[in-house]
């Protein structure tokens, strides 16, 4: 089939090399020159494991290409819509702007019969709004939510848990079907739903997701009064499959180009629709998170005493999460940044994120290995768990520092054996 891809970030760039993958003919879209330029050269424009290999095997085959010109969609007859939906600046769900641009500027070149396909996360109703413009050109409307994680896009894509399409019509869903053929014939399961349900099963997926993060951090704040420990109980309670262990890891919290934005554009939109009380929740799970960052950023400042001034932090991780280099609503990185702003003298590393920090805080200091970070430190913090942090011998990490001090903001690495290396070691929820 031949299909486009409107918007190449980290959703896009990957569907679109991924539909390549399974067989399709694809142009990827976006308004960005300097992303549209990469891409063409066959090299991703942000970190995604994998992500390379496919695109230079795409590329190679002749089936995927990139531009800026959204004439070039002519020939498609399946065109993924998958801009950024961020959080709106005065804070008031979600920014659809770009949705709105993108169709709009898709109308002139759709055909009759060709299928428009959502995969951008929007508020419940976008899409029955959107149906109408992209009926009036003899085109059809469906929603396709995507779930794919990042660190695990290309899987993710290419091997989904499942897939949702929100339909209004049997050919819709006959063309999805085309679509994601090679998924189909595996067994993936499909849901075929409204459009208002397709788009609420996204909606809850991450609301219900960053409330487990939340409810086992909140969990966290009370074994920290006790005295007891976090990952135990997360065990113990994960080992009963009707609450599973997956998501249950205590520790600085949720960030993201996603869980933080959808949960609050989700309860905007629920109070749009006079239901603000049913997801009201969500504004207390958006409060256990944000006070996990306020909770480092305090033990941090209890290590000197109350007076961070001047005193050297290193801080392991700049992403939102390991194997991503993306720092959106980043706690790591917001961390960092408050603790400059205390005055204390941060040096941060991440192995991948430090170009996009640099962008955004130019004011901090960066340092290019984990062991530069660490050297004369008087704090340390790790706050993304990268692999290479993981494995951070505590005794050679002992010599590099000034004072022996940790806080494990992901409760990653092994106390007994930091502690039998001479470390003060504070984990968030354990003792
Ligand atoms: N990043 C992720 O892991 C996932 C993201 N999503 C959703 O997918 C959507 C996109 O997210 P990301 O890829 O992370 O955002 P992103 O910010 O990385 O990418 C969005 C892209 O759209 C481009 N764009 C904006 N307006 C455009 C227009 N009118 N025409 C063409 N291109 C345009 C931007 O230049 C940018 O490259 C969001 O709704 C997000 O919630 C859903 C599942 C996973
Ligand atoms: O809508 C989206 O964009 C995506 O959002 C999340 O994916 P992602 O943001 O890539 O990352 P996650 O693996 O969900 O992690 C999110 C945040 O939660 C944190 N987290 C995760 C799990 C956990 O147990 N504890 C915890 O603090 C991570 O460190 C990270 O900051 C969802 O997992 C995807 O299914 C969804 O498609």
């Amino acid at each position: 089939m031949k299909m486009s891809v409107i918007g190449c970030g980290y959703l896009g760039a990957v569907h679109a090399a991924a539909m390549t993958s399974l067989g399709h003919d694809v142009v990827g879209i976006d308004v960005d020159p300097e992303k549209i330029a990469s891409l063409t050269r066959g090299e991703a424009p942000f970190f995604e494991p994998g992500l390379p290999e496919l695109l230079t095997a795409s590329m190679a085959s002749g089936q995927l290409r990139f531009s800026t010109d959204i004439a070039d969609v002519a020939g498609c007859t399946v065109h993924f819509v998958a801009v950024g939906t961020p959080q709106r600046r005065d804070g008031h769900g979600a920014d659809l702007t770009y949705v709105d641009a993108a169709v709009e500027a898709l109308l002139p070149h759709l055909a009759p019969g060709d299928l428009v396909v959502g995969k951008s996360t929007v508020p419940v109703g976008t899409a029955g709004r959107l149906a109408v413009d992209v009926a009036a050109t003899g085109a059809e409307l469906a929603w396709n939510p995507e779930f794919l994680r990042e660190g695990f896009a290309v899987k993710d894509t290419i091997e989904p848990d499942r897939l949702v399409y929100g339909v209004a019509s049997e050919r819709a869903r006959q063309v999805l079907d085309e679509v994601y053929a090679v998924a189909v014939a595996a067994g993936t399961p499909v849901v075929e739903t409204d459009y208002a349900t397709a788009e609420l099963v996204k909606t809850a997926a991450n609301a219900f997701l960053a409330t487990k993060i939340s409810f086992i951090n909140a969990m966290a704040e009370i074994t920290e009064v006790v005295g007891a420990d976090i990952t135990l109980l997360a065990d113990a309670i994960g080992h009963d499959a009707r609450i599973g262990r997956k998501f249950l890891n205590a520790g600085i919290g949720f960030g993201g180009g996603c869980l933080p934005k959808d949960i609050r554009a989700f309860t905007a939109r629920a109070e749009e629709l006079g239901r603000g009380e049913s997801v009201s929740f969500l504004k207390e799970v958006d409060a256990i998170n944000l006070r996990r960052r306020e909770r480092v950023i305090d033990l941090t400042v209890d290590a000197f005493d109350g007076r961070p001034h001047g005193r050297r932090v290193a801080v392991l991780g700049l992403s939102f999460k390991p194997h991503s280099d993306d720092i959106r609503d980043s706690p790591a990185l917001d961390v960092a940044v408050r603790l400059h702003g205390l005055g204390a003298d941060v040096v941060s590393y991440d192995p991948e994120a430090m170009a996009n920090a640099r962008r955004l805080h130019p004011q901090l200091t960066y340092a290019d290995s984990a062991e530069k970070a660490l050297a004369g430190a008087e704090v340390v913090l790790l706050v993304t768990e990268w692999p290479e942090f993981r494995a951070l011998d505590p005794v050679a990490a002992a010599a590099l520092v000034d004072r022996p001090v940790l806080i494990d903001g992901r409760n990653v690495l092994d106390p007994v054996a930091w502690r039998a290396a001479g470390w003060h070691v504070t984990g968030l929820g354990r003792p």
